[in-house]
């Protein structure tokens, strides 16, 4: 699998400014892309991406979305006075033009192509682009919300044409609605569109009625438009969390792009004018590392909004460290989703139902106008106290502040492997053997728990080996590991014992696929949490901390186990934000090679990528894939997946119903008691 990141920028493209006053213009300004890439330059990111040039987009690239006669229209401004400037301004909404605004323009549109270039010829696995003018409001014929030309809608065209791309996602997580985007695609099958954005019942620019819910593609496209609307402003990190995993994630898994295009605007990051959204910028390393599993890695992020230069520049670095691999920083805040977003959630999910098997099982909409109506009319009631509340002052908008990102230092060591001398280290990974460094009392501790007769040396050896590792990930010397022994039952045990002991403060996340028996005695008080696949029927979940999972054929049926993995593990562990995460792959464990992969894949986002990874000595051949995912490579994509056993879907649906009570990332609708 092919590592490296480009990074795309040309300070040509700072070039342009506003020259009359337009409050609505006046944030945006060159200094959003020297921030940006000034930050990745100071904290060393840029030298560690490939740096790739840019180039002016040519006409032929520019008429994949917009007509000849727009094109030449802007094509003129170049040579205009600065009253014709105005003039042609005037046309378009919440835009402006200047004498060279044409070629930076060309240069954000040629920007994207390049980087389609980098990742569809294998230059690179994935890269982000640091354009202006932005691009995803711009339309056929028409410049608006500061973009001339349709950057990633001219991507896609770009990359089907020129690459016979089958399916492409976009997402667009900028906090103002793509209209641009869902106009060239609407219709379009092949590319699937998933845009949230600030709303507020169509009040918020650009006040759109397709930009709801209820518009989800039209004749050959339907079910290929998601929009998400954002009724209400300070949406937090737990809101955004739940619309990728409960929305999003299994809907792409399903769709199986060959390429991610992002339309990646940070004005859905806090303190930005625009959005007044609450997220932080390290969700964005979140979202961008949900999305590294799709496509083979083939991602695509290309910068669109973005008003507040520090959370900006905060949020590009946290976007471009984690395309280039560094384990993700554990989320801030995750204290569940607001009802307001859980209505969003639950309209969006209703309205797509009947496209997507991974949503068939989604709540039915309560009649919708009644209940978009009540929505509406709650919300305004709440607005009202809150403004009067807020008394003669009224809502100025106090400037927010957060805690910088913490920074994120990947240890020397990525992955280290425990393995019998017989089975070869698999490249990039260091063989870990030592315990001489452990002390003599959990050596002793060691014996006394779990060896049957006191001399049983290799036992002991690889054991203490293990508590040794959980040590120094737990220092952060290593990052993850892999070990093959010959009983992962009891491995289970030592680790988890050695890990939730007194003086590692750990929450350890147990991650069991397959039979086998699993540390039952799981305290209440949460130092661990052990969710267990399995096709036996599962006994009585014993307490809020042991989660057994049953899928009648067990996770050979790899929808199901995707259905799990995303709508109940991913959420559940994002919640419970554990220091370790156990993956344990019981003997019996029928699963695929490549879920095992993505699995591995997808939970390494939590942690910080501390991840212990325990298999039976006897599955050799699953050393090599396993390793190659733990240390960042991107997981094969599963291919087009068929619909979820009814019976799974059931069994998961009522699992997620009991457990939402405990764990509010599980809830995809707002409780129906208000
Ligand atoms: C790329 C983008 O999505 O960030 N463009 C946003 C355009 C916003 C237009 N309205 C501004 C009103 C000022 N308060
Ligand atoms: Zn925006």
């Amino acid at each position: 699998m092919k590592m490296g990141t480009a990074l795309i920028y040309d300070e040509e493209m700072t070039k342009y400014k506003l020259l009359w006053v337009d409050p609505a213009c006046k944030i945006e300004v060159p200094e959003r892309l020297t921030v940006s890439h000034e930050a990745l330059v100071q904290s060393g990111l840029a030298d560690r991406c490939v740096s790739i040039p840019v180039r002016e987009a040519t006409d032929a690239d520019i008429l994949l979305v917009h007509s000849e006669e727009y094109l030449e229209a802007v094509k003129k401004t170049p040579y205009m006075t600065l009253e014709d400037l105005k003039e042609f301004t005037l046309q378009y909404g919440d835009v402006y033009f200047h004498p060279n605004i044409y070629h930076c323009a060309k240069l954000a549109a040629g920007a994207a192509l390049q980087l389609v270039d980098s990742v569809m010829t294998g230059k690179v696995r994935n890269g982000m682009a640091l354009v202006r003018p932005p691009g995803h409001h711009s339309m056929r014929s028409a410049a608006s919300g500061f973009c001339v030309f349709n950057n990633v809608a001219i991507a896609a065209r770009y990359a089907k044409q020129k690459y016979g791309v089958k399916r492409v996602l976009i997402v667009d997580w900028d906090i103002h609605h793509g209209q641009g985007v869902q106009y060239s695609f609407e219709d379009d099958p092949s590319v699937l569109y998933f845009s949230w954005h600030r709303y507020e019942h169509q009040k918020f620019w650009p006040q759109l009625r397709e930009s709801d819910f209820d518009s989800v593609g039209k004749n050959k496209g339907v079910g290929f438009n998601i929009n998400v609307p954002w009724n209400k402003v300070g949406m937090q990190n737990s809101d955004y969390l739940s619309i990728f995993c409960h929305l999003l994630l299994p809907v792409a898994y399903e769709f199986n792009p060959d390429l991610v295009l992002v339309c990646a605007g940070f004005d859905s990051a806090i303190g930005d004018p625009e959005g007044e959204m609450c997220a932080t910028p390290d969700i964005f390393a979140h979202l961008t590392h949900l999305l590294m599993n799709l496509a083979g890695g083939k991602l695509c992020a290309v910068l669109e909004g973005g008003y507040n230069l520090t959370s900006l520049a905060q949020s590009v670095c946290q976007t471009v460290q984690t395309l280039l691999g560094d384990p993700a920083p554990p989320p801030a805040n995750l204290d569940g989703p607001c009802k307001s977003a859980l209505d969003s959630l639950h309209c969006v999910r209703s309205a797509h139902r009947q496209y997507w098997s991974c949503l068939k099982h989604a709540a039915d909409l309560p009649t919708c106008e009644i209940s978009t109506k009540r929505i509406k009319v709650a919300e305004e009631e709440e607005e009202e106290e809150k403004t009067l509340d807020k008394g003669e002052e009224g809502n100025s908008i106090e400037e927010k502040v957060w805690p910088e990102p913490p920074k994120r230092v990947t240890p020397t060591i990525r992955t280290a492997v425990v393995l019998p001398d017989g089975v070869t280290c698999p490249d990039g990974c260091k063989r870990f053997s030592s315990s001489e460094d452990l002390d003599p009392l959990i050596i002793s501790k060691l014996k006394e728990n779990f060896l049957k007769d006191a001399d049983d040396s290799d036992t002991l050896s690889s054991l203490s080996s293990l508590a040794a590792l959980v040590e120094k990930v737990e220092k952060n010397e290593i990052c993850s590991g892999l070990a093959l022994v010959r009983d992962v039952s009891m491995a289970t045990m030592c680790v988890v014992q050695h890990a939730a002991s007194a003086h590692l403060r750990n929450r350890v996340l147990v991650v069991c696929v397959g039979d086998g028996k699993v540390p039952s005695h799981v305290t209440e008080d949460g130092k661990i949490l052990v969710v267990q696949f399995s096709n036996k029927d599962s006994e009585e979940q014993k307490c809020k901390y042991y989660i057994p999972v049953c899928l009648k054929k067990g996770y050979s049926d790899v929808s199901g186990f995707m259905h799990a993995v995303l709508g109940l593990l991913l959420p559940l562990a994002y919640e419970y934000d554990p220091t370790l995460v156990l993956l344990v792959r019981m003997s019996d464990a029928g699963l695929c090679e490549i879920v095992w992969q993505q699995l591995t894949g997808l939970l390494q986002g939590l942690a910080q990528g501390h991840m212990l990874v325990l298999m039976q000595d006897g599955e050799k051949e699953c050393v090599g894939p396993t390793a190659s995912s733990l240390l960042g490579y991107p997981a094969p994509s599963l291919g087009q997946l068929p619909a979820p056993l009814p019976e799974d879907v059931a069994s998961i649906e009522s699992l997620r119903h009991r457990l939402k009570a405990d764990w509010k990332l599980l809830q995809t609708t707002a409780q129906e008691t208000g």
